[in-house]
């Protein structure tokens, strides 16, 4: 059965599409069979992998609103190797709608998933910047949370929000969620910032953060325009060299499988 993990920060912009893009594409180099979850209205994941090609095309809103076949609406990439169930802007109001439901409302995109779930080794689930309904129903779906953080100020204000958040899923809907890991992102050695935020997360969260942290690296904002993860853009580039590291890393964690 899949291993569910919600790629999540409340924070905008902290790297949770990217590294939801290229940790599913080094699972998939790794020869893991991997759905990448696109619960953002934004869309990101899904522009940046061109895995909305038509108008009208389902994507997980007509999946949850719309009751449109999971299966049906999940779209294969052969570069990288992954399965991606695509967002538009019409989850934008997907929050109000679900909110006027009656019971259940937290569990939408959870009961989705399970039809899906013994196909795949991970799903992973690139969440959207805010701590709403559609969050609650990534950590209500999910088996772990991976936090990336900004190498920033404030960073640390923004998780532990998210850890409250967290906790407050665990007590009322998902007794059995699990933090995955905190990953610096963005980082910078040569700036002080990036330094001193580092050591702050590494002190406050311990063996919680990765190892591996990833630089800020212009090859890693480029690919999603070329419609590629990093591996297929620029494997040479420290940004790959950094997923790569994250993705031994991640599989290390999870008993190397
Ligand atoms: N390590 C990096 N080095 C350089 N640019 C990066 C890096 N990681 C992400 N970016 C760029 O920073 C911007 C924000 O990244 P990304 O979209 O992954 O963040 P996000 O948390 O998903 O944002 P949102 O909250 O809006 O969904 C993007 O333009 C992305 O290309
Ligand atoms: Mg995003």
């Amino acid at each position: 059965m899949g291993k569910i993990i919600a790629i999540s920060n409340q924070k905008g912009g902290v790297g949770k599409t990217t590294t939801a893009i290229n940790l599913s594409s080094g699972l998939a180099q790794m020869n893991k069979k991997v759905l990448l979850v696109d619960f953002d209205s934004q869309g990101n994941a899904s522009q940046g992998l061109l895995a909305i090609t038509k108008q009208g095309q389902p994507t997980i809103y007509s999946v949850l609103l719309e009751d449109y076949p999971i299966e049906d609406a999940i779209v294969h990439k052969e570069a990288p190797n992954i399965d991606i169930l695509p967002s538009s802007i019409s989850l934008a109001g997907a929050d109000l709608e679900m909110d006027k439901m009656e019971a259940g409302k937290e569990e939408l995109l959870k009961r989705q998933l399970m039809k899906v779930r013994d196909q795949y080794d991970y799903i992973i689930i690139d969440c959207p910047p805010s701590l709403g309904l559609l969050n609650t129903n990534a950590l209500t779906a999910a088996d772990s949370v991976l936090i990336p953080v900004q190498c920033e100020y404030y960073a640390l204000e923004g998780v532990t929000q998210l850890l409250l958040t967290i906790r407050l899923v665990q007590q009322l809907y998902n007794p059995h969620l699990k933090i995955e890991g905190i990953l610096l992102t963005m980082f910078d050695i040569r700036t002080k910032l990036s330094v001193e935020v580092s050591q702050d997360v590494r002190q406050n969260f311990g063996k919680q953060v990765y190892q591996n942290s990833i630089p800020r690296n212009v090859k890693l904002s480029e690919a999603p325009s070329r419609g590629l993860s990093i591996f297929e853009y620029d494997i040479t580039c420290n940004g790959a060299k950094a997923y790569a590291g994250l993705t031994q890393e991640f599989l290390k964690r999870n008993g190397g499988n």
